[in-house]
């Protein structure tokens, strides 16, 4: 089997978008003195789809969420004249071909992320050529099922956020992730105002399900140290990305301050960028998503150099190219699932682009051992939402 062609394509979502509501979601521009919506930078309203076509005429789909058009273009003009040609199944060799070919600029962030896309597309032909699901190839079924998070929770009115932390119990999920709205810039009452926001959730859900906070870098280190302690009598599963990725220092001395474990990683990429966290003991869960951190053939590394320092790895965002992993591994428990709703951040934007991932039931999910492949294919019925650029 050889590589013949590589099809990018970007969907712009047109369709409806719910406005941007201020304190909505801390975050890295926060700090910044800036007017308007600071979260507009982190929207999700495109995405870059990649087809792999060989030879024999099946084709491999990929993704990458990261600045879409710049992904598409390094895809055009750098990756895809490196892998056609070749065979898929050489895929630790095509990866190493794409990434030393690109080290000077794309070992990290959007050429990374384009390597991802082309790479999730090998693994989902080889699945469909050997008419079994990527995550046999990977190690197969170490779950019945999936437990999954519900993963919204963005900074509202408090009554309404208790509604929505209500409607996961309602769904059976046994854990749930928030935002928090407030950061440095926010002084005393926004700090008032994040402890607020954790206990009127925690008042809802009581002490049996695991509530996860997300800073998503919004905060600095000298917030993070103040707030902390304030934050034990949650109980909270982990606190999310509460510093600049590159500030691994600032990672590992949270990590060690408190009893709340300090998660991330979305924002880190291949291997080496993990053995850097993992060694230094930045993180106590490791959050890569696959369509950035190098596809799976990197992601796979991640999970067995997790395994070996017993730090679990619970990808960001689910979707079908982290579930195969995270079935497949040992040192996986459980996944993030972005609800399905309106077009706001993005992240849902998923569920408009592709058909194929399943639906939640009681806080599980569950993959098909007979489905070749990821199991996705494009959402046709919401073509007509995207600007679609060939
Ligand atoms: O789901 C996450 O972990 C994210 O970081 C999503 C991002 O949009 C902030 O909520
Ligand atoms: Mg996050």
């Amino acid at each position: 089997m050889k590589i013949t062609n590589v099809r990018t394509r970007v969907f712009e979502w047109k369709g409806h978008t719910v406005a941007p509501q201020a304190h909505f979601c801390s975050n890295a521009m926060d700090e910044l003195w800036d007017k308007g919506d600071s979260m507009g930078t982190f929207r999700f309203h495109g995405w870059t789809t990649v087809e792999v076509e060989t030879d024999s005429g099946i084709v491999g789909l990929g993704n990458v969420a990261l600045a879409p058009r710049i992904a598409k273009a390094i895809i055009d003009q750098y990756l895809a004249p490196l892998v056609i040609g070749h065979d898929p199944f050489d895929y630790e060799y095509l990866w190493q071909r794409m990434y030393r070919s690109t080290h000077a600029w794309g070992r990290k962030g959007i050429g990374m992320a384009a390597i991802s896309g082309v790479d999730i597309a090998i693994w989902d032909l080889m699945g469909k050529a050997l008419g079994k699901p990527v995550f046999k190839l990977l190690g197969g079924r170490t779950k019945e099922k999936i437990p999954c998070y519900a993963s919204k929770l963005y900074r509202n009115d408090l009554d309404e956020m208790q509604r929505e932390a209500q409607s996961y119990l309602d769904q059976g999920f046994k854990a749930m992730k928030m935002r928090f709205g407030y950061g440095p810039k926010d002084g005393p009452a926004g700090v008032r105002e994040n402890l607020n926001s954790v206990a009127a959730v925690r008042e809802v859900i009581g002490e049996d399900i695991d509530l996860m906070l997300e800073c998503y870098m919004g905060w600095n280190l000298e917030y993070a140290k103040r707030i902390l302690p304030k934050l034990e009598q949650f109980q909270p599963r982990w606190l999310e990305e509460p510093v600049l990725a590159d500030d691994i220092d600032g990672y590992v001395e949270l990590n060690k301050l408190t009893s709340i474990p300090i998660s991330g990683g979305e924002h880190e990429f291949t291997h080496y960028g993990f053995r850097q966290l993992l060694e230094q003991r930045a993180v106590s869960v490791v959050q890569y998503d696959t369509n950035r951190v190098g596809g799976i053939t990197a992601a796979r590394k991640i999970n067995a150099i997790a395994e070996s320092f017993s730090v679990p790895v619970i990808p960001h965002a689910g979707q079908m190219h982290n579930y195969h992993l995270t079935m497949a591994s040992m040192a996986s428990p459980m996944s993030e699932f972005f609800p399905v709703h309106d077009v706001e951040i993005g992240n849902e934007l998923f569920y408009y682009l592709f058909k194929g991932d399943p639906e939640p039931v009681n806080g599980f999910l569950e993959l098909d051992d007979d489905l070749p492949g990821l199991g996705l294919e494009l959402n046709e019925d919401y073509f007509d939402q995207f600007t679609i650029i060939e």
